[in-house]
Order: structure tokens, then C-alpha cells, then sequence
């Protein structure tokens, strides 16, 4: 995935990573354009020292059990001024579903952003990231959610019609 994300970034393939697919994006992200190599995910390396992903569940952070982030939450695009916004159909926010525990470690969004990923999409709370783009290239996008949850034949989710 790590390898797919790169060469997708790289080449200017486009990509929709979902879920894992985004954190996978802004692990490989993180490596080759901050040159963090040991950026990892809190879910791969509990030890690691530039965790870019950490786990962020909703309920308790010690016990596995409803600790998933689940169900249908509401992401508020942070600007007009980007594909996924576009893609839904200019809306101030989109209510897609999650199933998830980890997510883009807030602390490293500023860092990231000033090497040019940007979070477009977030929840309320402003901490939790849901959709990521990358302005320098045609499309690179990564949700958070599941877009493919409320895709249905015949009337796709809208991020899938980037693509
Ligand atoms: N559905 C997914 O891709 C979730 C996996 C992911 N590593 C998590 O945050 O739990």
C-alpha cells in the first residue's frame, strides 16, 4: 500500500484512499516528502517516535471494545476551493459513516500542511481529520470515512466520481 501510495503520488496517478488508504497517504507522506523515516501509525508501531497516525478512539482508550469511531458523522469542509467540495456539489459539510479507531495525529497537521497536504475536510471538533488533498496534483484524495458505505449502483459516492 505504502509502495502504491508513492507511485500514485509520485506519477500523478490518481488515488482515493479510504480509511486505512488516507492514513497510509500521509504515513508515506510523511517519510518521503519530511523525510521522517520512521513516521508510522501508532496500529504498526506502537513505539514510534514520529507517529503521524495515532489512535483516537471516541469512547475509552484502553479497553478495545466500543472504542470504534462508528457510524455517521459530519465532516465541514474547511474551503470551497477543493475537489471533494466540488465533488459535493459545494455542500458546507457531508455526513459520511466511519469505522475506525486511529486517525492523523493532530499535532503533526501543521507540519504536514506546510509541506503542501492539506486537510480539507474535519470534524466539528476541528481535531479529527477526514479528508486530505494534495493541490500540487490532479487527484490525491484521502477520506477518513467510508465513502463507499452510501454508494449505491447507478449513484456512486461522490468522491468516486473524481477518480
Ligand atoms: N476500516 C479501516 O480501514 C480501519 C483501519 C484503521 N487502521 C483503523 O483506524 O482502525
Amino acid at each position: 500500500m505504502m509502495l502504491a501510495a508513492k507511485y500514485a503520488r509520485e506519477n500523478k496517478v490518481p488515488y482515493l484512499g479510504i480509511c486505512l488508504g488516507m492514513q497510509i497517504s500521509v504515513i508515506e507522506f510523511a517519510r518521503s516528502v519530511l523525510g521522517l523515516e520512521t513516521a508510522n501509525s501508532e496500529e504498526f508501531d506502537a513505539e514510534t517516535p514520529n507517529p503521524v497516525v495515532i489512535f483516537m478512539p471516541e469512547g475509552s482508550r484502553t479497553h478495545m471494545g466500543s472504542t470504534m469511531r462508528l457510524g455517521s458523522r459530519r465532516t465541514l469542509f474547511q474551503t470551497p476551493d477543493c475537489i471533494t467540495a466540488k465533488l459535493y456539489h459545494n455542500s458546507e459539510y457531508v455526513e459520511e459513516r466511519h469505522r475506525h479507531r486511529y486517525e492523523v495525529n493532530p499535532d503533526m497537521i501543521s507540519m504536514l500542511e506546510e509541506a503542501g497536504l492539506t486537510f480539507v475536510g474535519k470534524d466539528e471538533s476541528g481535531k479529527r481529520m477526514e479528508i486530505l488533498e494534495l493541490p500540487s496534483h490532479p487527484f490525491y484524495v484521502g477520506v477518513q470515512f467510508h465513502p463507499e458505505f452510501k454508494s449505491r449502483p447507478g449513484r456512486p459516492s461522490a468522491p468516486f466520481l473524481g477518480i
